[in-house]
């Protein structure tokens, strides 16, 4: 079995929307790597909440069933989280299908989903370890796929031009070009993560003897990497300040940024031409930057910014992450 869904970039690119259908229902869903809840808008929502968005109706799904007594809740690095109840249904990601996925319907979302029009909720595929549901966690669409899919692997090809697109369960080498470079990943938080040693600016590289380790995830924007990076990236941009009224470094839009990279285990340095770095404009010359800090937390985190420029294997069963440029 395989499956493939394009992922459309919104807000320019501050997240992708793929589509999913559950028992019947069409949503927009953002797939973050980061995470390993499935939930989305309920009718149980008001309709101040829904708004514009999709959202599911368990009274019009033949196939879904009510998990008594299972409640989620879920708070994103970012700060915005949701919570609600638990049931399961089928749902089907671009023709891959679990008969019985279990979703988690939000009965309060934070303002930050309701302001966002796009996205009608989230598919975890990080591991399910980290699932929020109680009494007890619950397994994501792709570990309840894996054991159907011709390869227990999905990939992420993001792209700002919108042609993008996940796939489960195949490596479409016509996605990327050169050598396709895996390294270990420590499952054991939960999440998608890697060593990442050195980075460097401009073509110049650095080693680095303490770098605290990186995650792989598709639902963060930005990439947030340590402090002593970011202002050495930043040192080489002449207009460029920490301005904490934005939260950020920004600097003026006309410059001719330098190229970053950052290791990706000890085989692949992943890039991020000067043109990609830039996030969004924050006035009519300010700019704000696509490299930010962790803030000095213990985790850096590989964001859609770096994303966007490759192509990412995400392997299930032997744990490991592949590179290659696209
Ligand atoms: C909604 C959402 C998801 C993520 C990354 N896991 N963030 C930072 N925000």
């Amino acid at each position: 079995e395989t499956g493939e869904v394009i992922a459309t970039p919104a807000d320019n690119g501050a997240e992708y929307l793929s589509p999913v259908t559950i028992g019947g229902q069409q949503l927009n869903l953002n797939f973050d790597t980061g995470s390993a809840d499935l939930w989305v808008f309920s009718t149980a929502l008001t309709s101040d909440e829904i708004g514009e968005h999709s959202a599911y109706d368990p009274s019009k799904s033949s196939t879904y069933q009510e998990l008594r007594g299972y409640t989620f809740s879920l708070s994103y690095g970012d700060g915005s989280g949701a919570a609600g109840t638990v049931g399961c249904d089928t749902v089907d990601i671009g023709g891959a299908t679990v008969t019985r996925q279990v979703i988690e319907l939000a009965t309060s979302v934070s303002s930050a989903f309701v302001s966002d029009a796009d996205s009608d909720g989230l598919v975890g595929l990080a591991f399910s370890t980290v699932n929020s549901v109680s009494p007890d966690s619950q397994k994501t669409f792709f570990d309840n796929i894996m054991s159907e899919l011709a390869q227990p692997v999905f990939t992420a090809a993001l792209d700002l031009d919108g042609s993008g697109t996940y796939e489960f369960g195949t490596i479409d080498s016509s996605k990327f070009t050169g050598d396709l470079m895996f390294t270990n990943v420590n499952a054991s938080s939960g999440f998608w993560q890697i060593d990442s040693n050195s980075y460097s600016i401009g073509g110049r590289t650095y080693q680095r003897s303490s770098a605290t380790p990186a995650i792989v995830d598709t639902g963060t924007s930005l990439l947030l990497l340590d402090p002593e990076v970011v202002r050495a990236y930043y040192a080489q941009v002449p207009s460029a300040k920490y301005d904490s009224t934005v939260g950020g470094y920004t600097y003026d839009c006309s410059e001719d940024l330098p190229e970053f990279a950052v290791a990706v285990g000890d085989n692949y340095m992943a890039n991020i031409p000067g043109s990609g770095i830039t996030f969004a404009p924050v006035s009519s010359k300010t700019c704000f930057g696509g490299i930010q800090s962790n803030s000095g937390s213990d985790l850096q985190i590989f964001g859609d910014v770096l994303l966007k420029h490759h192509f990412v294997v995400f392997h299930g069963e032997s744990e490991l992450l592949g590179m290659a440029a696209k």
